[in-house]
Parts: C-alpha cells; sequence; structure tokens
C-alpha cells in the first residue's frame, strides 16, 4: 500500500481517532491493485456459455441467475437476448439430434427469447454446471437453479456448457468476438487472493 493514501485518511479523520495503519487500509480496502490483478492466476480467464432458455424468460427469471452467477464472484463479458434461429439450435444440439425429444427440444427452445450470456473466471465451466444442477430437476439438488427453479426435464430453465472445451465451441456459435468485453473487475484482489 503506498504511503500517501495512508497519510491522506489519517489527516481526514476526526481529532481523537486512532490513525490506521497501511495494514488497516489494506484489509478495509482490499489489497492494493499492483498486487491483485487476477491475470497471473492460471484458469482465470476461462468462459461459459450460459443461456436463460425461453421458459427462464418467460418466468422472469433472468434476474435470478445473473444473480447467483455475480454473487458467487464470476463476471459477465457478455450478454444479449435474441430469438434463437433453428439452424443455431442444430449446431448447439448436435450431439442431441437422434434422440426423440430433439424436435420437441427444438420447438421449445424457439418457443420465445433466450438470454445468452458469457461469463468468465476460474473453474467457471465446472462451478456453472454446479449451481445449475443435474439435466433433470428431479435429481438437481435444492440450491441449484434447476432444483429451485424447475420440475420437468423439457422446461429446465437454463442452458450450460458442459465442459470448457463444448464452451469455446458454443461461445463462437452464439457470440461475435467482438459482443464481448475482456474487463477486469475490481474486486479481483478478494476473490482470487488469500
Ligand atoms: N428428455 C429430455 C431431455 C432433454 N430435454 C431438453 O434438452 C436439453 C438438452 O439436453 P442435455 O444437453 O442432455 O441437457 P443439459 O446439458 O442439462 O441441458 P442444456 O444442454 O440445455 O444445458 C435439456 O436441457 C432439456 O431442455 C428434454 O426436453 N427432454
Ligand atoms: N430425457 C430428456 N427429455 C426431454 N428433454 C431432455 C432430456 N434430456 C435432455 N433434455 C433437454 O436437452 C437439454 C440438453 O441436454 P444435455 O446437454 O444432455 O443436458 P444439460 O442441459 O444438462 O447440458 C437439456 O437441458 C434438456 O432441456
Ligand atoms: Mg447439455
Amino acid at each position: 500500500m503506498a504511503a500517501a493514501p495512508v497519510c491522506l485518511l489519517n489527516r481526514l479523520l476526526l481529532p481523537g481517532v486512532r490513525p490506521v495503519s497501511r495494514v488497516q487500509l489494506t484489509w478495509l480496502c482490499g489489497r492494493p491493485r499492483s498486487h491483485s490483478t487476477a491475470s497471473g492466476i492460471p484458469g482465470v480467464k476461462e468462459r461459459t456459455l450460459v443461456a436463460v432458455k425461453p421458459d427462464g424468460v418467460q418466468r422472469r427469471l433472468i434476474g435470478q441467475i445473473i444473480k447467483r452467477l455475480e454473487q458467487r464472484g464470476f463476471q459477465l463479458v457478455g450478454l444479449k437476448m435474441l430469438q434463437v434461429s433453428e439452424e443455431l439450435l442444430a449446431q448447439h444440439y448436435a450431439s442431441l439430434h437422434r434422440k426423440p425429444f430433439y424436435p420437441s427440444l427444438l420447438r421449445y427452445m424457439t418457443s420465445g427469447p433466450v438470454v445468452a450470456m458469457v461469463w468468465e473466471g476460474h473453474n467457471v465451466v465446472k462451478s456453472t454446471r454446479m449451481l445449475v444442477g443435474n439435466t433433470n430437476p428431479a435429481e438437481a439438488a435444492p440450491g441449484t437453479l434447476r432444483g429451485d427453479f424447475s420440475v420437468h426435464v423439457s422446461r429446465n430453465i437454463v442452458h450450460a456448457s458442459d465442459s470448457a472445451e463444448v464452451a469455446q465451441k458454443e461461445i463462437s456459435l452464439w457470440f461475435q468476438r467482438s459482443e464481448l468485453i475482456d474487463w477486469e473487475c475490481c474486486d479481483h484482489g478478494n476473490i482470487y487472493h488469500p
């Protein structure tokens, strides 16, 4: 912590108030920025695609979903609302084409707008899958998004990429590079450093 902010803060304190030390100021404000950049931590720039599905949008759950990811400490780097095309879904759900539920999945996912987001952070893919919960809401633990807000597998409110490799493919399928913002949250020091 530079000496100047400590002196400045002590000058502003009322007479009789004990001056704060540099250690106390560091504790109050988080680690100083020069030491708090998280860019040196491996995996901190990992990204995942999260999409609020049409039922999640209709049920006004967008805010709840964003809130859970934000409060966990992840960082939003891209966000848009869109009416998804069948072409995009055919690529997104390429592994499910032969499933009996695929036609109804397409109808579901095109039934209304979707909110697509890209979230960034350490182990964000795995952590987000844990936060979203099992595909089948009956198997999703209470406290997870699907466990708290959904009942049936065909209306499970939210999508999240299931591996880092799949996440990269899904992000480039849903977003243009120019739609994603590289930025560093000012509280990185508190999230990533003990
Ligand atoms: N019997 C099933 C199985 C799946 N689905 C729908 O198909 C989606 C994709 O299935 P899958 O990829 O297996 O589930 P998740 O990865 O959990 O969901 P998503 O890929 O949408 O995140 C599910 O979320 C669900 O909306 C369905 O309607 N009926
Ligand atoms: N047995 C099923 N019946 C109906 N829909 C399903 C079923 N399995 C999966 N789905 C739908 O397909 C989506 C994608 O499946 P999958 O990628 O396997 O799971 P997840 O969404 O958890 O990644 C699920 O979220 C769900 O909407
Ligand atoms: Mg899936």
